[in-house]
């Protein structure tokens, strides 16, 4: 992570990346997507935009949407670009440069992803609920994240697609037995409803806040701040 003074420039488009790591295709939704997508987000107190291009920052993280084609990523950070910087949230308030790379999760553009993983800060890992083969490759994903990314990678395992109530095939306590099994902080989230969108983002940026002020005195703990903030579908669960 940086600490500067530096000019932030507007969403920029990247080279292809990301693809399932276990090589079982690319989920039920194989769509073409134009690869990583950067886009700078939060940050001003006086100016919550996620695209002025004028405003500066002390803090940069980068953060990388990663999960199979089709389970989401681009409609959770359309989600979040459009929803989270309504009201001032926390991050509006310390300077952040919170960089979200939007990755594509078809196979074909596996073998450029691993560079991008090493100056991660943070990724969020998404399975769809609606789609089995999706969750049953987040352990290879996991296997790739703890190969290529750094040690100490901020990561949350999100179960998206929880407001598709009908088609749902991954129980809400499948994902949190995984992440349990693997030490990861987790929840369901709807690109479509916004169920715990910005909540996702949040509580990855004030990890990444936590720890870069390393404070002694409060520890941040993300799997009980999400637990405590976290919005459950009810009805949904199968
Ligand atoms: N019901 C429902 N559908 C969703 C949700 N999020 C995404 N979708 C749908 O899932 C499909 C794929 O969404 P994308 O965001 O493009 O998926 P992606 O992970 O970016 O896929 P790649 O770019 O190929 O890796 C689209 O048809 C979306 O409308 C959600 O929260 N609920
Ligand atoms: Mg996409």
């Amino acid at each position: 992570m940086s600490r500067k003074k530096s000019a932030k420039g507007k969403a920029v488009t990247s080279s292809p990346s990301a693809g399932s790591p276990a090589g079982k295709g690319a989920g039920k939704t194989a769509r073409s997507s134009p690869g990583i997508v950067q886009m700078n987000g939060v940050v001003h107190p006086s100016r919550p935009s996620i695209s002025n291009s004028s405003e500066f920052y002390d803090i940069a993280f980068k953060v990388m949407l990663v999960g199979d084609s089709g389970v989401g990523k681009t409609c959770l950070l359309v989600r979040f670009k459009d929803g989270a910087f309504l009201a001032g949230s926390f991050i509006s308030t310390v300077g952040i440069d919170f960089r979200i790379w939007d990755t594509a999760g078809q196979e074909r553009f596996r073998s450029v992803t691993h560079a991008y993983y090493r100056d991660a800060h943070a990724l969020l890992l998404l399975y769809d609920v609606t789609n089995k083969s999706s969750f049953d490759n987040i352990k290879a994903w996991l296997t790739e994240i703890h190969e290529y990314a750094q040690q100490d990678v901020v990561l949350m395992l999100l179960g998206n697609k929880a407001d598709a109530t009908h088609e749902r095939v991954v129980k809400r306590e499948d994902g949190e037995r995984l992440a349990k099994e693997f030490g990861v902080p987790f929840m369901e989230t709807s690109a479509r409803s916004g169920l715990n969108v910005e909540l996702a983002f949040n509580g990855v940026a004030k990890e990444l806040k936590h720890r870069s002020i390393k404070d002694p005195i409060e520890k941040f703990k993300l799997q009980e701040y999400v637990n405590k903030e976290m919005k459950t579908t009810g009805c949904c669960r199968s």
